[in-house]
């Protein structure tokens, strides 16, 4: 039986990375996205990576729509394991993915049957499941009789806090779980809630294994 793990998304500083490290998340997630306050340039991202050598820690980069350029740029300056995907991809795209050995994670939205039928077609094997909102804003999926329907392996984002996780893993038993706001205060990374959401991912691992 596997284990959900979980991803950090949005670190934007190098003592929060190092604390990631540190307390050993599974993932951490860059987002380059100059629209987003938790946007990171390719440049820092570089220096994250860096300090992230040694460790077996995941590294997301984050887009929205991105140009193909842009990619090739962070792809051939940082070893990134999954390109979590927010619009519309296309052939050149998902190659580029292929060819740097990176996962194509796209961001589904979900609401209704119909967003049920969309995942549930798509041709990825591993998918994340969001509501309909560009990243990082506390809202979270219904989980509806639709929603258990999914048949693929997923990350879900999006409203994850130390209250949730449990029932999360518990019905979904999703791959990741996939937290930025809901370890941040006033919009900044925090220590105790990180802990503490580490803490209750792992007890609700553990309770699903009995
Ligand atoms: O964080 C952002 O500002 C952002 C902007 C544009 C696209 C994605 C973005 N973030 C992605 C994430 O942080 C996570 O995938 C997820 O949305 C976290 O949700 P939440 O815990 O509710 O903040």
């Amino acid at each position: 039986m596997s284990l959900t793990k979980i991803k950090f998304c949005g670190i934007k500083d190098e003592k929060t990375l190092k604390f990631c490290k540190k307390i050993n998340v599974d993932a951490v997630g860059f987002v380059f996205y100059k629209k987003s306050v938790r946007n990171v340039s390719i440049r820092k991202a570089m220096l994250f990576s860096d300090l992230l050598k040694s460790s077996y820690i995941y590294k997301f980069a984050i887009v929205v729509q991105p140009k193909l350029l842009f990619l090739k740029k962070i792809f051939r300056n940082i070893k990134i394991d999954f390109l979590q995907f927010y619009g519309k991809e296309n052939k050149k795209i998902v190659n580029l993915c292929y060819k740097y050995n990176t996962n194509f994670l796209k961001v589904y939205d979900f609401n209704s049957k119909k967003d049920l039928d969309i995942i549930n077609k798509s041709k990825y094997n591993f998918i994340s499941v969001e509501k309909k909102n560009i990243g990082g804003t506390g809202k979270m999926i219904h989980f509806n009789k639709d929603f258990l329907k999914i048949k693929k392996k997923i990350m879900i984002s999006g409203g994850i806090n130390k209250k949730n996780i449990y029932h999360i893993v518990r019905k979904i038993k999703p791959i990741f779980l996939d937290i930025s706001s809901g370890i941040e205060k006033k919009g900044i990374k925090d220590r105790i809630l990180m802990k503490s959401i580490l803490k209750e991912l792992n007890l609700s691992n553990i309770k699903n294994v009995y």
